[in-house]
């Protein structure tokens, strides 16, 4: 048993006797002890005096007992005062199973707060012994009510008090109550099965019993001659013989009552579970549940920081305040330790028909699943883990199951399972925190809250880019809008822009209200949220043409990235540039390759410049995302999918499949081995109109940003500046720069500009060349791209043919 179960239950058992001896002494209360008490000074427990009062004393509970008993008797609540000794008990069973307090407290003031109406109902009352029962207190209430309203007032008042408190109690314990008759129906349970096997012990005796006189009888019958056996003689003894060619003197042997061997029959007599003591020592060796403690988040009030700022053009900017947010109850962390001992004896039970032993365990109770941490015999596989996934979710007739084997980092497998009190995380507890207020990170964006209830941001900066999937419902819209909110929330006008594609048109909606702030502008479209797939293509293109300007910009002032510019030039700085696309199925059902390629080439090359990409699809097959995308999309999110293929297309692995929907998530960053499960916060449409016309309310900036024309030479064509085959559209330096990567067997951009001395973007440019060739693999996020070409003679073999063509 751990130690923390053991202090709990210690405490509880502490409560419940203190409980005992509150109630006893009040009791056995008796009158006469008083005048014997009064003769003991207070502080007096020692002595021979006091022993000699002790002695005297009717009531068992010695001095403080009887003390007790007339304090609160005579001169407080009179026999009433029994009823809040009921709380100790409450108390001690919360301590003992529950973690949180909040149940017993309510409970404690309801009974008080009845205490004093019974008290006061009794000092109305006209019944003999009712002033016993009413004590001080309540006859002086009920004489000020009385006097106040009048007698039948006063009934009135109490009667509905009473009711009043106990349908409020009855609301509020409801859950308890349940508990509570869960409890109890386990006990009946418990005492049911004891009793049948009490009854059923005496009736096999009996049937013992039975059977043997009718055999000492038939005995008796068919040799009336033979002498009677002695009373001790072994049934085995030389008699006579039975039907069925026994021997003489051979008996069958009387069936031994077994003692331990329980067999409950169902009612027709047919074995249910055999049990011979199974249960008992199975549960003796099951290991310990721990149950981890979830983080508490340090609160912090986001209201109190700078609201008020001034962007560059000197407008004056207030931050949306969270008011502008729900109100909502507070996220109740309340763990049902019977639930989770339910849950864990079920996946134990089920483990060891697999034959996995485990040997540690503890429990994270998470927002809408717990993990179990399960650290398995040396002798037992990990992969025998994984590849019970399916039987364990069948067993344990539940969805949502997830196994995680190994837990990186730590020597156990995970297997999270639903738990029944899913938690929504709301939008405004998890911008309420120090984590958020003090953040230092470039673009914030809060996904939600993990397992142990940490709350998750990330930034999205260096993720750099998100692509997320999930089938319809399944939370991606409400992810988009915390995502946006957090940034909204964290980043002035000046900081950031966002460039919208909502081929669905009614996603992204309430974000016209930014217009004047945040939303960009297209030279050559009118539009500032994008809605046709034709002029997304266009505006894709624009954001192209504002790389490969700002790539310009950043050479000339001989940096290397966006961060470097802002700090060397803060009165020309750029503002960081999110472009979301919320369904990317839309627009490649329209645009393929058209599309395709501006969103490869600014996730290959556009994080350097600030311009980060947030990409959706309800429809993650390989035609949708395909390799070149999800290649240089390296950070992604799963919410629940219909099958394990589409959970590979996203995840590279199984596990969006098992996601429960409602923004149960898997988030894998580009920089961890596997997917972290977190609830995504729920932000209403109305709390996104909120916040987006608060700020629309206010004036706008001066000058819009604006992104420029895209280079469009042929319509028909695939849109790829730079990043052609064609001999024409080669870069004059391509032929060099394929023998430098051939040389030092390195794609690199940096081994380019270094060599070649060129600038990033014409570098980035050279590179896209080299593998619209076949000379690079695609670029593998940071890391530097695969020479496909092995030595010098394939490169020249490769270059003639490329000068053929
Ligand atoms: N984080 C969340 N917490 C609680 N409920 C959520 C959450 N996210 C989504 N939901 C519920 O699921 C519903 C659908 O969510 P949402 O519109 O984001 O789905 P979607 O994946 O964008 O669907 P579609 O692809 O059809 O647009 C919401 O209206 C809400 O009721």
């Amino acid at each position: 048993m751990n130690k923390e179960k053991l202090k709990k239950e210690f405490a509880g058992l502490l409560l419940a006797v203190i409980g005992f001896f509150y109630i006893g002494s009040l009791l056995f209360f008796s009158p006469g002890d008083a005048e014997l008490l009064s003769s003991l000074k207070w502080y007096e427990v020692f002595g021979r005096h006091a022993t000699d009062v002790a002695g005297g004393l009717n009531n068992p509970f010695g001095i403080l007992g009887a003390r007790l008993a007339d304090l609160l008797i005579r001169d407080f609540l009179g026999y009433i005062s029994m009823i809040p000794g009921l709380a100790f008990f409450y108390w001690g069973w919360s301590v003992a199973r529950l973690t949180s307090i909040k149940p017993p407290l309510f409970f404690t003031i309801y009974i008080v707060f009845m205490t004093l109406g019974f008290a006061t109902m009794f000092g109305l009352s006209t019944l003999p012994n009712a002033d016993l029962m009413a004590g001080v207190v309540g006859r002086m209430l009920a004489a000020l009510l009385s006097t106040l309203i009048g007698y039948t007032g006063a009934w009135i008042l109490m009667l509905a008090l009473a009711l009043g408190a106990t349908v409020v109690a009855g609301r509020i314990f409801s859950e308890q109550l349940s508990l509570l008759g869960r409890a109890l129906a386990a006990f009946g349970d418990t005492l049911a099965v004891q009793f049948r096997k009490m009854s059923e012990a005496r009736r096999e005796k009996k049937q013992q019993k039975a059977e043997q006189k009718s055999r000492s009888s038939k005995r008796a019958a068919d040799h009336p001659s033979a002498e009677q056996p002695s009373k001790n003689a072994s049934p085995a003894s030389p008699v006579m013989p039975l039907d069925g060619g026994m021997t003489p003197g051979e008996f069958p042997p009387v069936p031994e009552a077994p003692e331990s061997a329980y067999v409950e029959t169902g009612d027709d007599g047919s074995a249910l579970d055999a049990l011979p003591g199974t249960d008992e020592e199975d549960s003796e060796d099951e290991p310990e549940i721990t149950i981890r403690e979830s983080v508490h988040e340090k609160e912090a009030d986001l209201d109190k920081r700078r609201l008020k700022v001034r962007t560059r053009d000197r407008v004056p900017y207030r931050f949306p305040s969270v008011d502008l947010l729900q109100r909502t109850r507070e996220e109740d962390e309340y763990v049902d330790e019977s639930l989770l001992e339910e849950s864990k004896n079920r996946l134990l039970e089920k483990l060891r028909i697999y034959k996995v032993e485990v040997l540690r365990i503890s429990a994270t109770v998470g927002p809408r699943v717990t993990l179990f941490e399960l650290e398995l015999a040396p002798d037992v596989k990990v992969s025998k883990i994984t590849s019970l996934e399916n039987d364990l979710a069948m067993a344990m007739a539940a969805r949502g199951i997830r196994i995680i084997a190994p837990i990186p980092g730590k020597n156990a497998v995970g297997v999270e399972i639903p738990h029944g009190r899913p938690r929504t995380v709301w939008m405004r507890s998890v911008l309420q925190v120090e984590k958020f207020k003090s953040t230092r990170l470039t673009l914030p964006v809060v996904l939600g809250r993990t397992i142990s209830n940490e709350v998750y941001i990330d930034d999205l900066a260096t993720m750099p880019h998100l692509l997320i999937a999930g089938a319809t419902g399944a939370g991606k819209s409400v992810g988009i809008n915390v995502m946006l909110s957090s940034l909204l929330y964290s980043c002035s006008p000046d900081k950031i822009k966002f460039v919208l594609i909502d081929p669905k048109r009614v996603e992204l909606f309430h974000y016209h209200n930014l217009r004047n702030h945040f939303l960009v502008t297209f030279d050559g479209l009118d539009e500032q949220i994008i809605t046709e797939p034709a002029k997304a293509v266009y505006a894709l293109r624009s954001v192209v043409k504002e790389m490969e300007l700002r790539y310009e910009k950043l050479e000339q002032a001989g940096v290397r990235n966006i961060a470097d510019f802002n700090r060397k030039l803060p009165g020309e700085s750029l503002p960081y540039l999110v472009v979301v696309i919320d369904e990317l199925a839309d627009l490649m059902m329209t645009g393929g390759k058209d599309v395709e390629e501006p969103i490869t080439r600014l996730a290959q090359l556009a994080r350097a410049v600030g311009i980060h990409l947030i990409v959706a699809t309800q429809r993650p097959s390989v035609d949708i995302i395909t390799g070149v995308i999800k290649a240089n999309f390296p950070a992604r999110i799963a919410f629940q999918v219909a099958s394990k293929v589409d959970s590979r297309t996203i995840l590279d692995g199984s596990g969006a499949d098992q996601l429960l929907g409602n923004g149960d998530m898997l988030y894998q960053p580009a920089t961890q081995p596997k997917p972290e499960r977190i609830q995504c916060p729920y932000i209403s449409s109305g709390e996104v109109e909120a916040i987006t016309s608060f700020i629309g309310r206010q004036d706008g900036l001066k000058e819009p940003y604006r992104l420029p024309k895209p280079d469009i030479k042929d319509k028909n064509s695939s849109f790829s500046p730079g990043a052609g085959s064609g001999r024409e559209s080669r870069d004059p330096m391509f032929v060099e720069a394929a023998h430098l990567v051939v040389m030092h067997q390195q794609g690199s951009v940096s081994l380019l500009q270094r060599r070649l001395k060129l600038g990033f973007s014409r570098a980035a440019r050279v590179m896209d060349q080299l593998e619209a060739n076949g000379i690079v693999g695609p670029a593998e996020g940071s890391k530097p791209r695969e020479v496909l070409i092995d030595n010098r003679d394939a490169l020249e073999l490769l270059l003639n043919n490329l000068d053929d063509e």
